[in-house]
């Protein structure tokens, strides 16, 4: 069986518009592989304004963002949610299809030649643009992202597993690289620590006990990365296992972290779940969850399932329990 038939790909014949968008997102995604590939990076990562929701943005951002919304124009997509740009922007009337998108994921890390990524979200289209996106993210008809690293590799779902496939830059085409299925057992954990102080408790018991190590009650030893780009700390979660954490935290700004939802949250959720791993804001399943607003923020908790649900049984230890010192705290003693 080929990689295209694991995931459903041959449904997409089923499905010949979010086929096309799939296609012209590859064709996009190719030219910018090849774009930050020549540089130079110093250009690409300058910062050239601010978005709606204060964010930098980088030269690359809007390279990306423009050079997607251009290949779509005639293709079967209705409304086009970028992180970009403040509104939903109509595309073509009538049309089945509605794309977010994070046209360039990572971008603190352009100008130092780290990877980077472009995640989307396919949904059907309704006649309200807002509404389109606006919906639990069990509604996507496919999530993907591509990651510009080392190799070029696009990760896909559609609903029925999830798979990978890499960039052959001699040929320019993907080469269907296999399903994916994240490792039920790992000790690396992703978080940027340098927030510690703001966190709430549970968050802090949490990693507490991981950086306690075998001395603590988890009784073994952790390892910890921070790439700060969702799509590179995905993309090893996925392959090896693990968990990402962006919990809500204290600073102005945070109180729902900082990933988006609609187009970050929701479509790395999907990925994740199909490829046999747990998604949740720290408690409940992010793709159950009903955004309220285009650019809303919503804390992220990612990765091996195991690991996922422990986090979730951190919130609801009694304050005692999470207060005390880690050597104490019995309930995770194993
Ligand atoms: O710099 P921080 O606070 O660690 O945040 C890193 C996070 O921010 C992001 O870069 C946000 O995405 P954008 O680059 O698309 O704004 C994530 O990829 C990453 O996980
Ligand atoms: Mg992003
Ligand atoms: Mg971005």
């Amino acid at each position: 069986m080929t990689a295209a038939e694991d995931i459903g790909l041959a449904d997409l014949a089923t499905q010949p518009e979010v086929a096309e968008v799939i296609r012209t997102l590859a064709r996009v995604a190719r030219e910018l592989s090849r774009r930050i590939a020549r540089g130079p990076l110093e250009r690409h990562g300058a910062t050239v304004g601010e978005n709606s929701d204060g964010d930098s943005q980088k030269a690359l951002d809007l390279i990306a963002d423009r050079a997607v919304f251009a290949a779509l124009q005639g293709a079967p997509v209705r409304w086009y949610a970028s992180e970009e740009r403040d509104e939903v922007v109509p595309l073509t009337p009538g049309a089945p299809l509605a794309l977010a998108i994070d046209p360039l994921d990572g971008s603190s890390n352009i100008d130092v030649n780290m990877s980077i990524g472009t995640i989307f979200s396919i949904l059907p289209a309704q006649d309200d643009p807002l509404a389109s996106f606006l919906r639990p993210g069990r509604e996507q008809l496919a999530a993907g992202y591509v990651i510009y690293g080392p190799q070029t590799a696009l990760v896909l779902t559609l609903g029925r597993g999830t798979a990978l496939w890499v960039l052959d830059p001699e040929t320019g085409r993907f080469e269907p690289a296999g399903p994916l299925a994240i490792p039920q057992r790992s000790n690396e954990f992703a978080i940027n620590v340098s927030n510690y102080r703001h966190w709430a408790p549970p968050v802090r018991a949490y990693i507490d006990d991981c950086l306690a190590g075998e001395t603590g009650p988890r009784d073994k030893n952790f390892n910890m990365r921070w790439v700060a780009s969702l799509v590179a700390e995905t993309h090893r979660i996925i392959t090896r296992g693990g968990i990402f954490l962006y919990p809500a935290d204290a600073r102005r700004g945070y109180d729902h972290g900082r990933l988006r939802h609609v187009y970050e949250c929701a479509p790395i959720a999907l990925l994740v779940e199909q490829a046999g791993g747990a998604a949740t804001d720290g408690c409940d399943p992010i793709l159950d969850l009903v955004p309220q607003a285009l650019h809303e923020r919503t804390p992220l908790v990612f990765g091996t399932p195991v690991k996922v649900h422990r986090v979730a049984a951190y919130h609801d230890l009694p304050h005692e329990e999470v207060a005390a010192l880690f050597g104490q705290r019995g309930l995770f003693r194993q």
